[in-house]
């Protein structure tokens, strides 16, 4: 008698708990409601009947799914201790093995983070922010050949090789030649992003897991050129190594971790990794997003150019210090960022305990995704959120709802410096250059799903000389 009553239990609480949230099917749990083939389109869907927090199994893998900037504050500020580690999936325990900084956890995270924050300071970015001025030059003189000859203006691959070159200054404090060998590393870069957002089955499916681990040891060629080259780098800095200096990002980290057992080369290397790969794939995204909205709200394109003129005033280059007086252009930096959040399910946590969070329990390991996208599309925060609009950040100071760098002490280490860089390269473009459709037709705006979000298509421009 005792073992029906928890029978019935156990199903009506199964009922109850799946009508408030989505439905799994066995083995593949949830999966099947990912149809479109952008994720974050179909998850955003979801919390439009589930709400802004929600369960859904990927395969066997609990999940819980944030769009509610008040939740996603409460879980990453106020418990952030609960919710600071990374899960163990198979694709990052590849090639890394949840060494450096994106992909490990606890103590071993903590004493990596700090020495990466410290890093990323202002003050001891003096280098990186004089060779982005630098860059910048770099940039606006190969648009000038570009637009002489008549040619299209590529922007995935001019800004590409700009975040690239900054992150090469902050790491090696050396000067990108974009020689052979690192044109050929923009492929591999590229593809490992793909790889790592597209979200694996085998990934989510434990059972695969032990096939899996294989498989992508055997298969992927991107990790190994890349993790290859930056090894060589390594090797070559060490010989020039001087200890009473510490000029680079390198250096800090032979300092900091020594050169002596292959898990501290591991972790240096895994580092340096981490920060090229997140340094470059999202402002670059960002930047070619910029461009594509530049093109198609010329109005927006006209308004931006106007404010950065006016402000610089007869000068031939934009500053960082130009920044507070361009509100319009800080406004349309912030609505590309809504509007197409490059993380658009970020990077996932995992809970370290069973905790309550508000009514609902979260159970230790959980794994748990921020969706940036349908965070973006809250219409609890954001008016006409499918409508691309500068303004809507010129009429409030500040909007609870916009977290594109995430929060708490496990946010994006290079918040500051990505808003820096693309502030910089932005504004120095559009007081040099009208940007125009090749065809006059309006750009897809359709994204390509991966760790950062892209266009579908990629695409180029034409551009005009404007002083
Ligand atoms: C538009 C540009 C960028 C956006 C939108 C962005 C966004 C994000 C997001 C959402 C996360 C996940 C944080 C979390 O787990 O809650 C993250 C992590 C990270 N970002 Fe960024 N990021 C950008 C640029 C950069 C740049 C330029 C750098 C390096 C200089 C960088 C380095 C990192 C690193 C290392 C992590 C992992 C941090 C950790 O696990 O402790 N990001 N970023």
């Amino acid at each position: 008698m005792e073992i029906l009553k928890i029978i019935l239990f156990l199903f009506i609480f199964y009922i109850i708990h799946n009508t408030v949230w989505p439905i799994p099917i066995p083995i593949l749990g949830n999966l099947y409601q990912l149809t479109s083939g952008l994720p974050h389109r179909d998850l955003t869907k979801l919390s439009e009947t589930y709400g802004g927090m929600y369960r859904f199994w990927f395969a066997d893998m609990y999940t819980i799914v944030l769009s509610d900037p008040i939740l996603i504050r409460e879980m990453f500020v106020n418990y952030g201790d609960y919710f600071l580690d990374r899960p163990k999936l198979p694709s990052m325990r590849h090639s890394t093995h949840y060494h450096g900084i994106a992909t490990s956890s606890g103590e071993y995270w903590v004493k990596i983070r700090d020495l990466i924050n410290r890093a990323m300071r202002k003050t001891n970015l003096k280098l990186i922010y004089d060779s982005l001025d630098q860059q910048v030059d770099i940039l606006i003189n190969s648009m000038n050949l570009i637009e002489k000859e008549g040619q299209k203006f590529d922007p995935r691959l001019s800004f590409k090789k700009f975040t690239m070159a900054a992150m090469y200054k902050f790491i090696f404090n050396e000067e990108l030649n974009f020689n052979e060998e690192i044109s050929e590393l923009i492929e591999p870069i590229e593809q490992v992003f793909k790889d790592l957002g597209t979200g694996s089955l085998f990934d989510v499916l434990s059972i695969s897991r032990p096939i899996y681990y294989q498989w992508i040891e055997y298969t992927d060629k991107s990790y190994p050129k890349i993790l290859n080259f930056l090894k060589k780098k390594y090797t070559e800095h060490l010989k020039a190594y001087n200890p009473e200096i510490q000029k680079d990002l390198l250096d800090l980290l032979i300092k900091e971790y020594g050169t002596g057992s292959d898990d501290d080369i591991l972790t240096i290397v895994a580092t340096i990794n981490d920060l090229f790969l997140a340094g470059t794939d999202t402002s670059s995204a960002s930047l070619e997003y910029m461009v594509m909205m530049l093109v198609n709200y010329p109005e927006v394109q006209e308004k931006v150019h106007n404010e950065i003129k006016l402000t610089v005033n007869g000068r031939s280059k934009v500053q960082l210090s130009d920044r507070q007086f361009t509100p319009y252009t800080v406004s349309f930096i912030k609505e590309t960022l809504r509007y197409k959040p490059p993380s658009a399910v970020g990077v996932p946590r995992t809970a370290s305990q069973n905790i309550m969070i508000g009514d609902k329990f979260i159970p230790k390991d959980a794994q748990i995704f921020i969706n940036y996208y349908g965070l973006s599309r809250n219409q609890e925060y954001f008016d006409n959120p499918e409508q691309f609009d500068p303004s809507r950040f010129m009429k409030s100071e500040s909007n609870i709802g916009y977290l594109p760098f995430s929060i708490g002490s496990r946010n994006c280490v290079g918040q500051n410096f990505a808003l820096d860089e693309m502030y910089i390269a932005l504004s120095n473009i559009i007081l040099n250059f009208k940007f125009k459709s090749i065809d006059g037709e309006q750009i897809d705006e359709t994204e390509m799903y991966g760790v950062t979000l892209r266009c579908k298509n990629r695409f180029g421009v034409s551009i005009e000389k404007r002083i």
